[in-house]
């Protein structure tokens, strides 16, 4: 059910806007889905196959429009919500700078062209998950979850994770334990991610009628359940290396910054109830950035040493 009224995004008769081409850039959220596309890249890079560099291009690309598709129709979807919160208020949709059939159309013509390309280029696993994630992201989460519970980025933080599933099936033409170890750390690094974030905008959730963690269950209980997160995440940030499916070039790094990722989420969790600045909260909300980039990065770095030292060994 909406919480919010809908009627502002009724197109004027067959209305063309004056969008620019940043606009429709700015509708893919890039950059957002630019690190969505890197832990694409890294499962693609990681899996254990050598792969045509043309088509490793054209799987990535496709990835890319197809992140960037699901962008588009959730802010289609979002545009009321947008409009009244302070961070999304000047966004293409809400600030009627692209109507919202110019955003629902151009969404869905990419999703098409994405999912396509990897079918015909690639392979129809890859196509599949493609598709689904799409799905997930922009009905499932957009237009049922966020609307409804507080759990809403628990589950639909799903979504986020597929990417290196995406990129690793793109590959292999499979899903392996690996693929989903790193669909793990995605997951259980999403609601730490963003409740960290809600914290320090829940006022914006609150006059936009969404039912984010901070205004439903309080800003302690969220506190606490961020705490759980990081120290679920931390461990199986480390599974990778525990399995034997890397070495220290990925375990060392993974491991501290797990280590981190606790710390940070302990200063969140100790935070006093009075601070209205919220700065641990916008420090784990930063750092959650760099933790994600630096545990994909290492990952790659280690596959990358590997392959090396197999072909130094050949
Ligand atoms: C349901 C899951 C998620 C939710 C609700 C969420 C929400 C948000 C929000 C509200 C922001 C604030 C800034 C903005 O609008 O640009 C943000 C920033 C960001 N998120 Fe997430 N996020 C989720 C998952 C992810 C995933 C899976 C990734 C990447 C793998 C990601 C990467 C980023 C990045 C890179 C930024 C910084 C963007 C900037 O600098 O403007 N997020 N996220
Ligand atoms: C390959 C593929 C399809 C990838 C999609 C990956 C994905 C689901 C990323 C979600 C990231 C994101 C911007 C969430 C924002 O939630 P929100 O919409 O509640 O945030 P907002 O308030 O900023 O709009």
């Amino acid at each position: 059910m909406a919480l919010v009224d809908n009627s502002h995004m009724e197109q004027v008769g067959s209305r063309m806007s004056e969008a620019t081409a940043g606009d429709y850039f700015a509708l893919l959220k890039p950059r957002v889905m630019s690190l969505v596309v890197f832990t694409a890249f890294v499962g693609l890079v990681a899996a254990p196959v050598t792969i045509n560099p043309l088509i490793a291009v054209i799987a990535i690309l496709a990835i890319a429009i197809g992140a960037g598709a699901s962008g588009a129709l959730n802010m289609w979807y979002d545009a009321d919500i947008d409009a009244v919160m302070t961070r999304t208020a000047s966004r293409p949709v809400p600030s009627g700078r692209v109507l919202p059939g110019e955003a629902l159309s151009f969404g869905l013509v990419l999703s098409a062209l994405s999912v396509m390309t990897l079918g015909v280029l690639v392979n129809w696993l890859s196509a599949a998950l493609l598709a689904f994630t799409i799905f997930f992201y922009a009905v499932i989460y957009t237009m049922w979850l966020k609307r409804w519970t507080p759990q809403n980025i628990v589950i639909g933080g799903a979504a986020g994770a597929f990417p290196p599933v995406i990129g690793w099936a793109a590959a292999t033409g499979a899903i392996s334990l690996e693929s989903v170890i790193l669909f793990l750390i995605i997951f259980l690094w999403t609601p730490p991610h963003f409740w960290a974030l809600a914290l320090f905008k829940s006022g914006d959730y609150e006059r936009a009628g969404i039912p984010m963690m901070p205004n439903v269950a309080g800003e302690a209980s969220t506190r606490r359940q961020i705490f759980a997160y990081a120290v679920i995440l931390a461990p199986i940030g480390v599974l990778p290396w525990i399995l034997g499916y890397t070495s220290a070039v990925y375990g060392v790094p993974a491991t501290l910054l797990g280590v981190s990722f606790v710390w940070y989420s302990w200063a969140v969790l100790r935070m006093p109830d009075s601070d209205r600045v919220m700065k641990p909260a916008k420090a784990l909300f930063g750092y959650s950035l760099l933790y994600l980039f630096a545990i994909f990065a290492a990952y790659l770095a280690d596959s990358v040493v590997a392959r090396v030292l197999v072909l130094g060994g050949a």
